[in-house]
């Protein structure tokens, strides 16, 4: 019998808990090993340098554990202190931005000139791995004019659009190329414009056309909460009929995320998160642990783990 001297012995049970968090992911890596997941980065949970490191360390982490990410990135701060800068008026209705074909031009500018580019080169800190494009790319995303409905009435909010096709052939030439895609939210209308979509439904819309195991939104609360303003109780699972249930009472920033949720895991994406993106590390706690912070969406067939509503 060999015996380890006194400060080896040490050493190996204090890195103990290291080999524990690491074998904790062992079930999770089998399970999504090879699956596609899409990930929502918004604007607001990018304006900390820090976090945007995080966050792209995160996802060459998928990467390297097998995993084939995607990102959809937001970028509404950045856009509306461009058009401040620029003396632009910036108003949304609806949640949506207000875009005639001034605000357009820095919508694209911002979004594909200047939010992507930056992930795009954080992410490639690490390897050669991310390409950016636009859903113009390719004919990736093709959207047709939408309106906002206030008080049931439509209102024009110029060319913001809803998406109506994606041709997905680029996004997944990309994946099996090994690449991350990193897209911003821009789509070409079958009537020549361009289109400013919400990220949060381009993010949905792509990982329905994907397949995805998993749409993953990071966003400045810590999930979808109960009675918000009134409560700070996080629901940390629904299913989508509970979800359809709540979505009349929800307002602006949360509606078109939870709209995305509920699209997705209804159109065949496995399950869709909204997670706190100013923790650090939130995505791979998220994937990798069994805590699982934030909010959970499943489809209704489902077993639910923890309960339904927490
Ligand atoms: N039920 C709810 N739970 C959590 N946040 C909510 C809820 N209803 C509305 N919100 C608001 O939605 C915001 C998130 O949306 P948004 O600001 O558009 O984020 P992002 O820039 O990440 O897309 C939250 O900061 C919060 O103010
Ligand atoms: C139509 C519409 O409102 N488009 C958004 C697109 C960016 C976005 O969605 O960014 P976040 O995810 O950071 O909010 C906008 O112009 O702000």
């Amino acid at each position: 019998m060999q015996i380890a001297p006194k400060g080896e012995q040490a050493r190996s049970n204090a890195a103990l808990p290291k080999a524990r968090t690491l074998i904790e992911a062992l079930p999770w890596l089998e399970r999504f090993h090879g699956k596609t997941v899409v990930i929502k980065f918004g604007g607001n949970a990018m304006v900390d340098e820090d976090l945007k490191s995080a966050f792209a360390q995160d996802v060459v982490f998928l990467r390297y554990a097998g995993l084939h990410p995607v990102v959809v990135h937001g970028g509404g701060p950045q856009i509306s202190a461009q058009l401040d800068r620029l003396g632009l008026e910036s108003s949304f209705t609806a949640g949506l931005r207000v875009t005639t074909p001034e605000t357009m031009d820095v919508v694209r500018m911002v979004l594909a000139g200047q939010v992507q580019r930056e992930l795009v080169g954080l992410l490639n800190e690490h390897g050669p791995f991310a390409v950016g494009m636009t859903g113009e790319d390719a004919h990736t995303m093709t959207a047709v004019k939408r309106y906002a409905v206030v008080d049931g009435e439509q209102v024009d909010i110029g060319l913001v659009g809803d998406i109506v096709n994606i041709e997905a052939g680029a996004v997944k030439a990309l994946i099996a190329d090994g690449r991350i895609p990193v897209i911003s939210s821009i789509a070409r209308g079958a009537d020549g414009h361009v289109y400013n979509i919400n990220a949060d439904t381009a993010a949905a819309a792509l990982a329905v056309a994907l397949g995805a195991e998993m749409l993953v939104v990071l966003t400045d609360v810590e999930g979808l909460y109960k009675d918000w303003p009134d409560s700070d109780d996080v629901i940390s699972q629904l299913s989508a009929s509970e979800l359809d249930e709540m979505l009349p009472t929800l307002a602006t920033g949360m509606l078109p995320k939870m709209e995305g949720c509920l699209r997705a895991v209804r159109s065949g994406v496995g399950t869709a998160r909204v997670l706190d993106g100013r923790v650090q590390h939130s995505l791979l706690l998220e994937i990798f642990t069994d805590e699982g912070i934030g909010t959970m969406v499943v489809p209704d067939d489902e077993p639910t783990v923890l309960g339904g509503l927490a």
